[in-house]
């Protein structure tokens, strides 16, 4: 599955609807033994999260952005498949989340590419279900120095702390990815008993969380800080 939805892959609501359906069709295909995830856009795996969704929009657009998120995060976590992130360019924030829930992420090594959950950088905090994925990847501590911080790592110090599993050369991402993906042939059953308990824990909250996240982003100060971040992001580019 490559992501292109440019300029960079942002996750909007139409795009995270058409990445649930194309992984609901491969689940259901009995020929796919797996999937590899990466980006058909030079630079960039995915800028995370559309902060177009939810900077101004009313609540019922907010609430139905929010579960397109969950939903995107309890087929890819919960896949049956053996899953592959094939980070070939920057992964921030709702891209790091994506490329967590695979099983195995191979990263180009690029000095300039970053991979984490800025979250904090943006005036606002991580999900519990975004700290859990950390968690269950690289481990309490460095999730919550991590998220303090609102930390990106570039691709060596994402080796380091086990946020990313290897690096390959830019322009072999791809053969890695495939070559990896093809040792691994059957999805081992204890994927679905390490991950059960983190995926339970949002399908029950899934509406208080929807309701939390509204009731979060519409705060009059949080859409400052949004509006801030989208200033400092075009002024970055010029
Ligand atoms: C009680 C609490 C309960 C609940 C809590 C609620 C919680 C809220 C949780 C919300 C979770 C959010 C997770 C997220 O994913 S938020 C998104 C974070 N993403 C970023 O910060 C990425 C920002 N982008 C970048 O760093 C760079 O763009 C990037 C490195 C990806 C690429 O750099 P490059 O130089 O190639 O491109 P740019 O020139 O920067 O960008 C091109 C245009 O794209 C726009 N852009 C970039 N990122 C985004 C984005 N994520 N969403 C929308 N638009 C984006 C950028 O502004 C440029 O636009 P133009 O200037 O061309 O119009």
């Amino acid at each position: 599955m490559s992501l292109q939805n440019p300029p960079v892959n942002s996750l909007s609501l139409e795009f995270l609807t058409d990445i649930c359906i194309s992984v609901e069709k491969l689940e259901m295909d009995k020929t796919c033994r797996g999937l590899i995830i990466t980006s058909s856009l030079p630079k960039v795996f995915s800028a995370g999260l559309d902060i177009m969704e939810m900077y101004g929009k009313s609540p019922e657009r907010c609430g139905e952005f929010w579960r397109a998120v969950q939903e995107m995060w309890l087929k890819l976590y919960g896949s049956n498949m053996v899953t592959i992130a094939a980070i070939n360019g920057s992964s921030p924030a709702g891209g790091c989340l994506m490329s967590m829930t695979c099983d195995y992420r191979i990263m180009a090594d690029n000095p300039r590419y970053s991979i984490g959950l800025n979250e904090t950088q943006l005036g606002i905090v991580a999900p519990f279900w975004f700290k859990d994925t950390m968690t269950n990847t690289v481990g309490h501590r460095t999730t919550e120095l991590s998220l303090q911080l609102g930390q990106m790592y570039n691709p060596a110090e994402a080796l380091k702390i086990g946020l990313v599993d290897q690096l390959v050369p830019e322009d072999q991402v791809s053969h890695y990815s495939h070559t990896n993906h093809d040792q691994v042939t059957t999805p081992d059953r204890s994927k679905s008993m390490m991950r059960k308990p983190t995926i339970d824990k949002l399908t029950s909250k899934r509406e208080a969380d929807i309701q939390n996240f509204v009731s979060f982003i519409t705060k009059d100060s949080i859409q400052k800080s949004i509006g801030m971040y989208l200033e400092m992001l075009k002024k970055r580019k010029r």
